[in-house]
């Protein structure tokens, strides 16, 4: 397909060449200005049934590193909130920096934190298949968490300690049994909007969800996410993977709603 990435040559500045939309309306990520939410009571929460979660496989797809989830029926879901459905969990990935550098893609008042999670989740009750969903409108639900350093994440090493297994482009190992409930902050309260894949192709389907507390990770922690690599292992070159965040993109007249 159309190659992208995070590049001079290839990187976010260069997507709308094949994919248009990237100058489109309802782009994410987005810089969040707390104060001109708007706070909306009849926001509920959000409420995470990952309790029969299968995760089957952690994969290095050239841009990211990504856990891989079994959405064959609805034993994890993510709904409440500005969600009219369940929406299935279908995978997480991470987005991050250089070392020291930032590397998260929503900023809030300018403020960028060194890593952003996405759990991304489809309404499997009005699409029939995933790429569907992907593909229209409100179609997609991703989760977005904030990782900032400091103290070491008790949890995280359960995906670093894998991340060798999937240096390189196109590996993919074994990862079944992780419940990413235990990467959640103890506080699930979230601004929401109306954006997009923040990644080609770049579609106008997602229901964006930013929880306002951060997860903490060690630099350690983090500075292992820096060890994959863009290039596949037959390739001579090795360009480490890191600083594959796309810049916060246009408002464009768009509300960005608060829960309490
Ligand atoms: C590298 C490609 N990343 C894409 C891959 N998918 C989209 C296309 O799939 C069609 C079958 S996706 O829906 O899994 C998805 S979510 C995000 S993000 N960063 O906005 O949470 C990017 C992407
Ligand atoms: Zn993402």
């Amino acid at each position: 397909g159309n190659q992208w990435g995070y590049g001079k040559d290839d990187g976010p500045s260069a997507w709308n060449k094949n994919y248009p939309i990237a100058d489109g309306d309802r782009q994410s990520p987005i810089d969040i200005l707390p104060h001109q939410a708007r706070h909306d009571p009849n926001l509920g929460p959000i409420v995470l049934n990952y309790d029969r979660c299968t995760s089957i496989n952690i994969a290095n797809n050239g841009h990211s590193v990504v856990v891989e989830f079994e959405d064959s029926d609805d034993r994890s879901v993510i709904q409440g909130g500005p969600l009219d459905n369940p929406y299935r969990l279908k995978q997480f990935h991470f987005h991050w920096g250089g070392k020291g550098c930032h590397g998260s893609e929503h900023t809030v008042e300018g403020n960028s934190y060194a890593s952003e999670l996405h759990l991304v989740h489809w309404n499997a009750v009005k699409f029939k298949t995933f790429g569907d969903a992907a593909s229209t409108p409100d179609g997609l639900a991703v989760l977005g968490i904030f990782l900032e350093t400091g103290d070491e994440h008790r949890w995280l090493h359960m995906i670093t300690d894998a991340l060798y297994t999937v240096k390189f482009k196109g590996s993919v190992t074994d990862f079944k049994g992780f419940n990413p409930k235990c990467l959640l902050p103890s506080s699930l309260h979230y601004w929401t909007y109306l954006g997009s894949l923040t990644t080609p192709p770049l579609h106008e389907s997602v229901i964006w969800i930013v929880v306002k507390e951060p997860m903490i990770v060690s630099e350690k922690q983090l500075g292992k996410f820096r060890t994959l690599v863009f290039t596949g292992e037959e390739e001579d070159e090795r360009t480490r993977m890191e600083n594959n965040f796309r810049p916060p993109q246009l408002l464009k007249g768009r509300t960005v709603r608060s829960s309490n």
